[in-house]
């Protein structure tokens, strides 16, 4: 399918494909909607296999994250960039102050954030350029990392899933076969340990497998196992599609509950797990935790605030799989039928660029 047919299927605002011979950036911005607010997702530093890969990968994070900014009750449209190149080697400071100034000279409709790949010394440098920029450090009056917070209300949520599939929302004696263990997972680790769950992990990064073997007494398996391994719970924290034709009949998990961002390979998926009778823990809903952080910057960043609000994705989360259990469909849908209500509802009101006349952001500097 052609680009513009792509877009016009999902409707989408625009694709900005950025340049920068210097710094050697080549970046992409896709934002979806911005019915509801200026478009906030996170950048993404990773080696496509094509350009054709990481436009495709744009275009479906950024959708997903003005479905993630609606169900979560934020002013916020949606959106997101991946920029091509390992970020373990190919980062300079010039690449990112270049990527500011086209985020700057997009006006405000597009903010971003950290995502894989990226970290909040990147935004440090975004910032320099552009004041469209969250989860920078807190010595700017910020929210600094949000992978923590995202496996805060990863937590919370995969305990409001295990509780519509075993009763209790107890994750004592659980096991929980977690797939990546970066940023976010190893935080999430961190929680399910305290709460007494037994650990299965894998990752493509040997450090991090290391890390959580030896902090929570992890079992650690090859990649590929991850999915047939017996275990209670899947979460996915790596990267997305992972939930696929191939995938799918190896697993033994009763419930799917994890960080990582476009888990269903294809919105079938979703209908194949529901008739396997699996609870499908929706990704953008559980992995909300980063985005409800970062946007708390808009009131003039206050932790204890926004901790508050993440653990509303508990609630979300019931919420979401009691309208799949009454109306019989599967979740995936029940929280897209919240997110599409609530931008249809919103679509007619004021637009939330220019509150009192000023872009939601320049009250952080006012602060
Ligand atoms: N950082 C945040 O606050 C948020 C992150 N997410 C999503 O959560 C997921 C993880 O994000 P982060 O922890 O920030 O990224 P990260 O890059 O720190 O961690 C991802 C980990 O997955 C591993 N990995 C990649 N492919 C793999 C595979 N095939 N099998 C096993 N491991 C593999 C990587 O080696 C890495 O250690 C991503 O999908 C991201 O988009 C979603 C919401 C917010
Ligand atoms: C604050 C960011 C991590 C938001 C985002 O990009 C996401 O939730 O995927």
């Amino acid at each position: 399918m052609g680009i513009f047919s792509y877009m016009e299927k999902y409707d989408y605002e625009q694709l900005v494909i950025c340049q920068d011979k210097q710094s050697g950036l080549k970046a992409v911005i896709a934002i979806h909607d911005t019915t509801l607010g200026p478009a906030l997702g996170g950048t993404r530093m990773w080696t496509y296999a094509s350009e054709e890969d990481a436009i495709e990968d744009a275009l479906r994070l950024a959708r997903g994250m003005t479905y993630k900014n609606a169900a979560a009750g934020l002013n916020l449209g949606g959106g997101k960039t991946v920029i091509i190149g390992d970020p373990k080697k190919d980062k300079n400071e010039e690449m990112f102050r270049a990527f500011g100034r086209y985020i700057q000279g997009l006006n405000g409709r597009y903010i971003t954030a950290e995502d894989v790949g990226t970290t909040v010394e990147d935004m440090d440098i975004i910032y320099q350029e552009t004041n469209y920029v969250t989860g920078i450090s807190p010595a700017f009056g910020s929210s600094g990392n949000p992978s923590p917070v995202t496996a805060y209300g990863v937590y919370k949520g995969m305990k409001a899933a295990v509780k519509a599939a075993f009763g209790s929302d107890s994750l004592a004696g659980k096991t929980v076969a977690v797939q990546g263990v970066g940023n976010v997972a190893y935080h999430l680790c961190k929680h399910l340990h305290h709460e007494g769950a037994k650990l299965i992990v894998t990752d493509l990064n040997k450090e991090a497998v290391k890390r959580v073997v030896e902090e929570f007494q992890a079992k650690a398996v090859e990649i590929d196992d991850i999915y047939s391994v017996e275990c209670d719970i899947y979460a996915p924290c790596a990267l997305g599609a992972t939930l696929n034709d191939q995938t799918i009949p190896k697993l033994k998990a009763k419930v799917i509950a994890g960080a990582a961002n476009n888990q269903l390979k294809e919105s079938r998926h979703g209908d194949v797990l529901h008739a396997m009778g699996i609870i499908y823990a929706p990704d953008y809903v559980i992995n909300a935790g980063g985005v409800i952080n970062v946007a708390d910057e808009l009131e003039g960043y206050n932790r204890e605030r926004a901790l508050k609000k993440v653990e509303g994705v508990y609630d979300n989360i019931e919420r979401v799989l009691s309208i799949s259990e009454r109306d019989g469909i599967p979740s995936y849908k029940a929280a897209d039928r919240l997110a599409e209500e609530r931008i249809a509802r919103m679509r007619n009101s004021r637009s939330q660029f220019l509150q009192n006349e000023h872009h939601i952001l320049t009250r952080r500097s006012r602060m």
